[in-house]
């Protein structure tokens, strides 16, 4: 029966596996040699990982593909991937290599601004919190100096403060919304460093403050944080042809093709139930460069969904015209990513991505980033409109089945020929394996 465990974080590794052996397994030997099969054999490659997070037993592994043959604003990039989903790759690779020949994507930062917040309560005159503000900012700021000194001197730091009355949403209930440019930083660390210092600033002054009165002054600090809804650090990302310069192998009829991808696009844009998917195919490039190269995915991924719902209802992140014969296709979204800080120069193989990107910048990773999902959506809406999504995906996937029925090596030659010319199905992958294991000719 498992049992609950005090000081579990003040155990070495191996007591911690022992703990968890001896607690949920039965064959302990398997499990123990499972978690140490998957250490790194150089003990200090290996202490670094066990360093990035807590009461860490052994490595994940996700593979890290590229993508390669993205034109992007004229530069050439290969792009790391690290997601474990089939087809994904190959279709972000396919999609760069379709719009090589056209022109390539385009690719724009809209802005760069960074959201943090003090949530506090007040009881009193807004009149007065108001009057106090004004009178406090300029401390708020200077409180700070020592935070922002080397920011500034980068270009960057606090771009404004302002008090906002949410008392009508939640009663006693106010802000400081502080806004910052970060510049290669995402920023979390030094944006809630900035606030606490804020919140300090704030609460110690309003106790000093000769017009407030009785419970006036005694403001009470909720919480201080950056927020991951960053609508203001944007970046675009375009493709664009004439109709006619759409046609290639899988798009025979371009005019045909053109109308149907953006009726899909339309749909996504009216349709949340369609949105959600259509979006999730977008997330499949942003999240996997996202990972690669060592930035946050959970604060990409809550930011970018709440601004597909920004107008009320949650819609597609990509948008399609068809203007004077022109096909015109392309995505804006709120991302907050770093080339410096977090796990950026920690991980050999962020390192390793950052590199064969050439060393961007936040926004040339911004750019990068959106391009990827953006080839990705094509891929897929372009998949979804002509064959259907699953001749791709599971010509991919094939490989998954006949791994999870462990095929020897010629067992998958003779399969992987099979199906170049019969439709992969799980059942017609089962069925077809059964065959050739019972005719005897590879077992
Ligand atoms: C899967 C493909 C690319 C096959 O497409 P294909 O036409 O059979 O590929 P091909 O063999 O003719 O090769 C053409 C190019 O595709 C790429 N490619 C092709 N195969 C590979 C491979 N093995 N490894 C790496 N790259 C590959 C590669 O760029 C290659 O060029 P080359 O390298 O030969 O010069 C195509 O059918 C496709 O793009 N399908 C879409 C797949 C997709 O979107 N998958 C995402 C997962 S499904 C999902 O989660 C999202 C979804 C669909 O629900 C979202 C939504 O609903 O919107
Ligand atoms: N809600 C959220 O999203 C939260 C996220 N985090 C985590 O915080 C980490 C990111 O925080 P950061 O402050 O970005 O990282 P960080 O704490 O490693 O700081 C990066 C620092 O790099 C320095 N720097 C050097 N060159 C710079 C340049 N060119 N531009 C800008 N700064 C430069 C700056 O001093 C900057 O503060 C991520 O690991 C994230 O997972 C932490 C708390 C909350």
């Amino acid at each position: 029966m498992p049992h609950t465990i005090s000081g579990f974080s003040k155990l070495s590794k191996s007591e911690k596996i022992e703990w968890l052996l001896n607690t949920y397994f039965t064959d302990k030997d398997s499990a123990r040699a499972l978690v140490k099969q998957y250490w790194n054999t150089d003990d200090k490659l290996q202490k670094l990982h066990d360093e990035f997070i807590e009461n860490t037993i052994t490595n994940y592994y996700l593979p890290l593909g590229v993508a390669p043959n993205f034109l992007i604003n004229k530069t050439i990039y290969t792009i790391p991937m690290a997601i474990e989903e089939s087809s994904v790759v190959a279709a972000a690779s396919k999609a760069a290599k379709f719009w090589l020949d056209r022109g390539g994507f385009k690719a724009e930062v809209l802005s760069t601004e960074k959201i943090g917040q003090v949530h506090f309560i007040y009881k009193g005159g807004f009149d007065k919190l108001e009057a106090f503000f004004k009178n406090v900012k300029p401390k708020l700021i200077s409180d700070t100096a020592s935070i922002t000194k080397n920011m500034e001197r980068r270009g960057g730091g606090i771009l404004d403060i302002q008090l906002r009355n949410k008392s009508e949403d939640l009663p006693n209930y106010y802000q400081l919304h502080a806004t910052f440019e970060t510049l290669d930083a995402m920023g979390a660390n030094f944006i809630n460093t900035c606030l606490e210092q804020f919140a300090t600033t704030f609460k110690n002054e309003a106790l000093l403050f000769k017009d407030f009165t009785g419970d006036e002054s005694n403001i009470s600090i909720v919480m201080s944080i950056l927020s991951n809804y960053v609508p203001q650090c944007l970046v675009r990302a375009e493709v664009s042809c004439k109709i006619e310069d759409l046609k290639s192998k899988d798009i025979p009829n371009p005019e045909e093709f053109a109308e149907k991808f953006k009726q899909a696009v339309s749909i996504a844009e009216v349709e949340p139930y369609r949105a959600v998917t259509h979006n999730k195919g977008i997330m499949n490039g942003i999240d996997a460069v996202v990972l690669a190269t060592g930035n946050d995915f959970r604060a990409v991924e809550a930011g970018v969904h709440a601004y597909a719902a920004k107008d009320g209802t949650y819609s597609s992140l990509t948008h399609c015209s068809i203007t004077d014969g022109i096909f015109k296709f392309w995505i804006v979204i709120p991302l907050a990513l770093g080339t410096v800080g977090g796990l950026t120069s920690l991980h050999p193989l962020v390192k390793f991505s950052m590199e064969m990107l050439q060393k961007p910048t936040a926004k040339d990773l911004m750019k990068i980033v959106s391009v990827a999902g953006l080839a990705q959506n094509f891929g897929a809406v372009k998949s979804l409109t002509t064959t259907g999504i699953q001749e791709g995906h599971m010509k991919m996937h094939l490989m998954n089945i006949l791994n999870q029925f462990e095929a020897a090596d010629t067992e998958k030659v003779t399969l992987i020929e099979h199906f170049k010319t019969n439709i992969v199905t799980h059942s017609s992958v089962v069925e077809a394996i059964t065959k050739i294991r019972e005719s005897g000719n590879f077992k």
